[in-house]
């Protein structure tokens, strides 16, 4: 099998645990909201919505750009002050590495914003992993649940879509990466209880997608 020339990889689920995301962050961000709405009356140029309905788009986890771009806002501070350490799963710095040395481009697609990524991988208990990344990639590019996003990314990044991996937990995310002509593989964490898809390779850590996909391993 020819090892793929490029991985995409999602956050939530795939490099980072579901409840780091939920119980840390998402709080986090939660408990000082109304603070940032008194401070700000926009966020890039764009009104900040009431908070009653940021609060009812966090409760239903809407990936909403404006919400994301406050979150990632919010944790700012808090990466700053030494309040946020991001969690990363421990096979995922390890693997990067390995394939980055390989000459495996590396790339990262997640419904946070670019700003809350780049903080997330800057962040890690591991150092620093932003320089394993080429590009990183926000609902800018479209929503995860569609192909035309795939098809954004993979225009934007010039490689052909067959010769990219996506990495994700959600099948609905990796039907519409294949639906794109991109390879796919599904992350079953079982710390994050994430059931496995009938309809893509799956693996329990980056160890496992490198063995199944020709990357660099040990
Ligand atoms: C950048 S870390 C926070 C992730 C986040 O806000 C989120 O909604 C999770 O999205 P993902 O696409 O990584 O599942
Ligand atoms: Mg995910």
């Amino acid at each position: 099998m020819v090892p793929p020339a490029a991985v995409l990889t999602d956050i939530e689920g795939t490099t980072t645990p579901i409840a780091f995301v939920h119980r840390v962050l998402f709080p986090y961000a939660r408990a000082r909201l109304a603070a940032f709405c008194a401070a700000h009356a926009e966020v890039g140029g764009v009104p900040v919505p009431p908070l009653e309905t940021l609060y009812a788009q966090m409760d239903r986890d809407e990936k909403d750009p404006v919400l994301k771009t406050i979150q990632g806002m919010i944790w700012e501070e808090g990466y700053a002050a030494g309040e946020l350490k991001a969690e990363i799963y421990a096979d995922v710095a390890p693997a990067l590495r390995r394939w980055a040395r390989g000459g495996v481009r590396l790339y990262v697609y997640s419904s946070g914003s670019v700003p809350a990524q780049k903080l997330l991988f800057g962040h890690s208990a591991e150092g620093d992993l932003t320089p394993l990344f080429q590009a990183y990639f926000d609902t800018k590019a479209g929503p995860k649940r569609e192909a035309a996003s795939y098809g954004a990314i993979t225009r934007g990044i010039g490689i052909p879509a067959g010769e990219v991996l996506f990495l994700s937990d959600v099948e609905a995310e990796l039907d519409a990466a294949r639906a794109a002509g991109l390879r796919t593989c599904q992350l079953v964490r079982p710390q994050d209880g994430t059931l496995a898809s009938a309809r893509h390779p799956t693996a329990v850590d980056f160890a496992g997608v490198a063995q199944q996909f020709g990357l660099p391993h040990v």
